[in-house]
């Protein structure tokens, strides 16, 4: 019996609507939808279904947009979707499915590829870009066997299946909410066999990429495994399970801890690069990543929650590489950088000034200093201490426990001839007038030095020193948000000879530590 194809609405207020092999059917207002709303053309969507291949061509004719599995469609333009996609024929109303009788037997493989050539032209030239060119098998060999490696001590996982083969071009993807999303629904999976694949055309666009002659990875961050809630062995499965459904030969890297190997730091992509792409050098340009932390605002798309952070986008910035929603790269979505969040702090923007030579004076002081935790405090204090040949010494409540205590070993540095810098955050008047009486007691002069560093910059400082292991009690966002809640505006009228602003110099220990503060390190 031939395949059918039928336009079904899913509310039963019509029977299916048959769309002939090869044959423009127009859908509107009219009658046989049963219609009526104006702002619906009578020629507003046009589908042609292709039975032979279980797909299907749309464009939308009308003024107002139609739309598909909850996307808006563009005027004019074609898309290419198959069996059971959602149609809307004006965006979010009047909801169709496509169905195909008999239905194809692997809705995946039987369903119309998105071909690039099919998507808005902005969009086909941009893609077109990365992805055509030489598909030249490489003479590496495939690997033998399936296997899974343990890197750092459980830092990171790497699982190579049956048939990888190193390539200087990387097709890389994020796996939950890219690759999977949640069988049950939920936000985060409940268990390790809820999942399914996020998108009907995910194996036949992996399984493009390796014709191609990309190598698939997935890059995943895994903190439940690090922290014990996941078991390592469980989730091992997982993967392999979703490796064995997709059919594509994928190595797939798993970031279990909060390090250098979690994203958006670029530890995994280092390891591939180094260790594990058979000494091919990677061609940033030709390669991309895919992935759904793209930091989109609520409603990108109808009804859609805001990204859960920007992880995978600020990745891909971070090693140059051409980023994709999983939503563009699967569905030939468009979506507009209008909707895309951008991050607080630009770490490669920063512009770092020189020492200021008025940190150090001639008289001997108090120098308090005030700003968020991670704003630099200690650093410009030993820089200070260094270069006034140890005129000034510094007391850090953070070792020494109490302002109280910090308030005595102060005394007696003074009475020892030296100057102090306070080194703690004193965001209020109250924790400043400490040290302006102790000053007046002890009849040296004060003065105030505020940190310029914003709270994004300080969140980026707190985790660069986090990465470098530094020896440092670990900040949480609240103690962020409590400095910022108290703080007031230091000022001369609290008794200071001076209240000066402390730019960020930049001053890095070598190259590598320099190219880590460069690096976006947070997620959001
Ligand atoms: N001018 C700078 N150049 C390079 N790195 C810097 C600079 N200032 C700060 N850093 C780095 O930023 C991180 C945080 O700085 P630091 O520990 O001095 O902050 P802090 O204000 O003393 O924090 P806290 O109040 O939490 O102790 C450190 O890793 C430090 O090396």
């Amino acid at each position: 019996m031939p395949r059918k194809c039928y336009l079904t609405c899913l509310l039963n207020s019509h029977p299916p609507i048959p769309l002939p092999h090869n044959i423009e059917t127009i859908i509107g207002r009219s009658k046989l939808t049963k219609i009526k709303d104006q702002s619906c053309s009578r020629n507003q969507l046009s589908i042609k279904a292709d039975c032979e291949n279980c797909s299907v061509e749309l464009k939308q004719l009308g003024l107002n947009p139609s739309g598909f599995d909850g996307f808006s469609m563009t005027k004019d333009a074609i898309y290419k979707v198959g069996h059971n996609t959602r149609i809307e024929v004006l965006l979010n109303n009047h909801v169709h499915l496509l169905k195909f009788d008999p239905p194809p037997v692997d809705h995946s493989k039987a369903e119309g590829k998105r071909k690039l050539e099919d998507m808005e032209p902005e969009q086909s030239s941009r893609k077109s870009m990365k992805m055509e060119g030489d598909s030249k098998p490489c003479d590496v060999k495939a690997a033998p066997e399936s296997v899974w490696e343990n890197v750092d001590s459980g830092e990171l996982y790497i699982y190579t299946a049956k048939g990888v083969k190193s390539s200087e071009k990387i097709a890389a993807f994020d796996m939950d909410g890219t690759l999977i999303t949640p069988k049950s629904g939920k936000v985060y999976p409940v268990d390790i066999s809820d999942w399914k694949i996020a998108f009907p055309t995910v194996a036949q666009k992996l399984k493009e990429q390796i014709e191609l002659g990309f190598k698939v990875i997935i890059l995943s961050n895994q903190a439940p495994i690090g922290s014990g809630r996941v078991k390592i062995e469980d989730f091992k499965k997982k993967i392999e399970n979703i490796v064995r459904k997709l059919d594509v030969p994928i190595q797939a890297y798993i970031a279990t801890g909060k390090g250098f190997y979690r994203k958006p730091t670029t530890g995994m992509w280092k390891v591939l690069s180094e260790e594990k792409n058979d000494g091919l050098v990677i061609d940033m340009e030709k390669s991309f990543y895919c992935g759904d932390a793209a930091g989109r605002t609520a409603n990108w798309a109808p009804g859609k929650k805001k990204d859960h952070s920007m992880a995978d986008k600020l990745m891909a910035e971070n090693l140059g590489l051409t980023f994709y929603t999983p939503e563009e790269f699967f569905l030939g979505h468009k979506l507009s950088d209008v909707l895309m969040k951008k991050p607080d702090f630009h770490p490669k923007q920063y512009t770092p000034e020189p020492f200021d030579q008025r940190l150090i004076s001639s008289e001997k002081e108090i120098l308090v200093l005030v700003g968020f935790p991670g704003s630099g405090k200690s650093f410009i204090a030993r820089e200070i201490i260094k270069k006034s040949d140890n005129r000034y010494v510094s007391v850090c409540r953070d070792e020494l426990g109490s302002w109280q205590k910090c308030a005595s070993t102060a005394t007696k540095f003074i009475q020892q001839g030296k100057s102090v810098i306070v080194d703690s955050t004193n965001p209020d008047r109250e924790s400043r007038a400490r040290w302006t009486a102790l000053a007046t007691e002890l009849g040296v002069g004060s003065r105030c030095a505020k940190m310029a560093a914003s709270l994004a910059h300080a969140r980026h400082n707190n985790k660069y020193r986090e990465l470098r292991k530094e020896k440092h009690l670990p900040v949480s966002d609240i103690v962020f948000h409590s400095y910022k809640n108290k703080f007031v505006e230091p000022s001369t009228k609290e008794g200071f000879k001076e209240v000066l602003t402390v730019k960020f110099t930049g001053t890095f220990e070598n190259e590598e530590a320099e190219k880590m503060y460069k690096l976006h390190l947070l997620e959001k």
